[in-house]
């Protein structure tokens, strides 16, 4: 899908994307407007972070923040229901805040490593992919018969996360894959770099169908946070990343997912034109997005 149509037919963007995401809860959007020379200075940046000594890497790991920010070792996040764990390591950068906002006692300061250009271009990329969300997240809102800007206020200072992702090579049996079956938490996710292979969706006849999106491409899915506040019209798809096929055991595969968050204390409330006599409430309990965080932080073992 286009987004030059988001410019051209807002509306037929939005029937579009909204039918994509109702039927697969993921979506693969073209010409996405994100520089490709940032792209590139991502790269180079996060390829040299995770060349460094492990001793030098782990110095950018912080305890008891649920990995929230800076780097998380290989060999620690599990998914939900796994007792192995994932085959990656990854870095986190959040949203900066400034001094004396009411969120900076729960959401960390960032992290920054001493490679060059890496602060500049992540937290270029984070700031263009959450502008790139709010333009999705507009298209959802009307598609669900609300307020085109509907979740504008509520992810202004989100607890969004870009998450630099780097699964190593696969030499050695085991039972671990690069990133064991899950649902994303947040509200959605814009992926970069699922160009190398891995990366499927677990349809729901049951089918785990591999996402190849052509180059320059983000594949953007829903997370619970939105399949609970939508009563499951939008689901949240579950999807992994299998290890490697034989010739190309050897490479790495590095991608960027940013997590879309909504502010921490908003109310997860079904949305009223989510239910009918049908599809009763399956989520009567209200749940503020922090919350929300904190418990599936906890069951996915960064916390
Ligand atoms: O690496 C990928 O392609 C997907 C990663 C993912 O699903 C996640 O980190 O939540
Ligand atoms: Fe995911």
């Amino acid at each position: 899908m286009p987004l030059a149509l988001y410019d051209s037919d807002f509306d037929a963007f939005s029937a579009r994307l909204g039918a994509a995401f109702e039927r697969y809860g993921f979506a693969v959007l073209g010409d996405h407007g994100v520089d490709p020379a940032l792209l590139k200075r991502v790269d180079v940046a996060t390829k040299a972070f995770f060349a460094l000594p492990e001793t030098v890497k782990t110095s950018y790991h912080r305890k008891g923040q649920g990995g929230a920010r800076g780097y998380t070792p290989f060999g620690v996040e599990t998914a939900k229901g796994y007792t192995a764990h994932d085959l990656k390591e990854f870095y986190h950068v959040g949203r900066d805040l400034p001094a004396g906002h009411p969120y900076r006692d729960h959401m960390a300061d960032n992290i920054w490593p001493e490679v060059q250009d890496f602060h500049e271009a992540t937290y270029e990329l984070y700031t263009a992919l959450d502008n790139l969300g709010k333009k999705v997240l507009r298209a959802i809102a009307v598609y669900l018969g609300l307020d085109r800007e509907f979740f504008t206020p509520l992810v202004k200072d989100g607890n969004s996360v870009l998450r630099l992702l780097h699964y190593p090579p696969v030499n050695t049996p085991g039972e671990s894959v690069r990133a064991g079956a899950h649902g994303d938490i947040n509200v959605i996710t814009l992926l970069l770099g699922a160009e190398e292979p891995g990366l499927q969706l677990l349809d729901r006849d049951g089918q785990w169908l591999p996402i190849t999106p052509p180059a320059n491409c983000i594949v953007c899915n829903i997370g619970d946070m939105l399949s609970r506040l939508t009563n499951g019209v939008l689901p949240s798809t579950v999807h992994r990343v299998v290890n490697p096929a034989e010739g190309r055991k050897d490479f790495s595969r590095y991608s960027t997912p940013f997590f879309l968050h909504f502010e921490s204390p908003y109310v997860i409330r079904t949305l009223p034109n989510c239910m009918s006599e049908d599809r009763p409430d399956q989520f009567p309990e209200p749940i503020t997005a922090h919350e929300f965080l904190q418990q599936r932080i906890r069951e996915i073992k960064l916390a």
